[in-house]
């Protein structure tokens, strides 16, 4: 009896790529997850680990930006197309390349902000006893990104500390935000609505030195436009991206393809709160 191989393939699976285009003020957001997946005669590396035909699977993904950078994304069949007929046109014992593309919406808000397509969850709490009633609105799962207008540095170093300074960076988040209404009547549908925009408002419109400012600012305007909400409570998950470096392959990247990180991220996590209210008749968390 002998042991034969089967097919197989390999590849780099779900490199994200966040490619920003700019025109002048005005950006464009293409955002994707990018999986190659390469086939054809790789024998050697299974049955003698002989890896002369194995392109890295690191190349791959440094493909995929560097694609990016040269000729740009657009449409995601466009793209795929292009690295498919990539490595299988340049690597021999490549006979089939597949690459798979899952093209994440964002809507507009603005010349360089942008909401991610999909659906937020809406969210309340309500605690009823002899004593007091609480109301507490929310909302979860509501991602926003700015391309430009932020910064951040002035920061401490030490020893342990890496990161650049950032004059220019995105600023991208997964807002959660819960509030404490005053009463416990108000219209409110209408009052989630216009929190919501005040939210929105604030992180478009604030140019940030950091995501703790832009948080203070979302908390106050929402405080400041909608009287009838005592506190608000935000948790802002810093979702971070990073620049790729692509000049081992001689190619600049002015603020346009970055590496959409996943974990760890930071978290930013504030309350504001009306000075003349009454504190709340109980403890209530994000
Ligand atoms: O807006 C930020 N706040 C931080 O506290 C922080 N820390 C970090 O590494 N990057 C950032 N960005």
């Amino acid at each position: 009896m002998a042991f034969v191989l089967g097919p197989n393939r390999y590849g780099k699976a779900e490199t994200r790529l966040v490619h920003v285009t700019r025109e002048g003020d005005t950006h464009g957001l293409r955002d994707l997850n990018v999986s190659v997946a390469l086939s054809g005669d790789l024998s050697a590396t299974h049955l003698t680990g002989d890896n002369s035909g194995v392109l890295p699977t690191d190349t791959m993904k440094n493909t995929v930006y560097a694609f990016a950078r040269e000729h740009g994304v657009g449409e995601p069949e466009a793209f795929a197309l292009r690295l498919g007929r990539h490595f299988v046109s340049t690597q021999p014992q490549v006979s089939s390349a597949r690459v798979s593309i899952e093209a994440y919406g964002w809507e507009r808000l603005g010349p360089h902000s942008f909401r991610r397509k999909g659906d937020f969850t809406r969210l309340c709490v309500v605690t009823v006893s002899e004593d007091f009633t609480q109301v507490v609105s929310g909302l979860k799962d509501f991602v926003l990104l700015n391309s430009t207008a932020s910064e951040f540095h002035g920061f401490p170093r030490d020893r342990y500390t890496t990161l650049p300074e950032a004059t220019d960076r995105i600023l991208a988040t997964a807002v959660d935000a819960r509030w404490r209404h005053l009463s416990d009547t108000a219209a409110w549908g209408e009052s989630f609505e216009k929190a919501k925009d005040a939210l929105v408002n604030a992180f478009v419109n604030t140019y940030s030195y950091s995501l703790q400012q832009t948080l203070f600012s979302m908390g106050t305007r929402v405080l400041d436009s909608r009287p009838e909400i005592a506190e608000i409570r935000l948790a802002l998950p810093n979702k971070h991206h990073y620049l790729v470096d692509l000049s081992p392959f001689d190619l600049e990247n002015p603020g346009e393809v970055f590496i959409a990180g996943d974990r760890p991220y930071g978290l930013i996590e504030g309350t504001v709160t009306r000075d003349d209210v009454p504190p709340a008749p109980t403890e209530w968390y994000l």
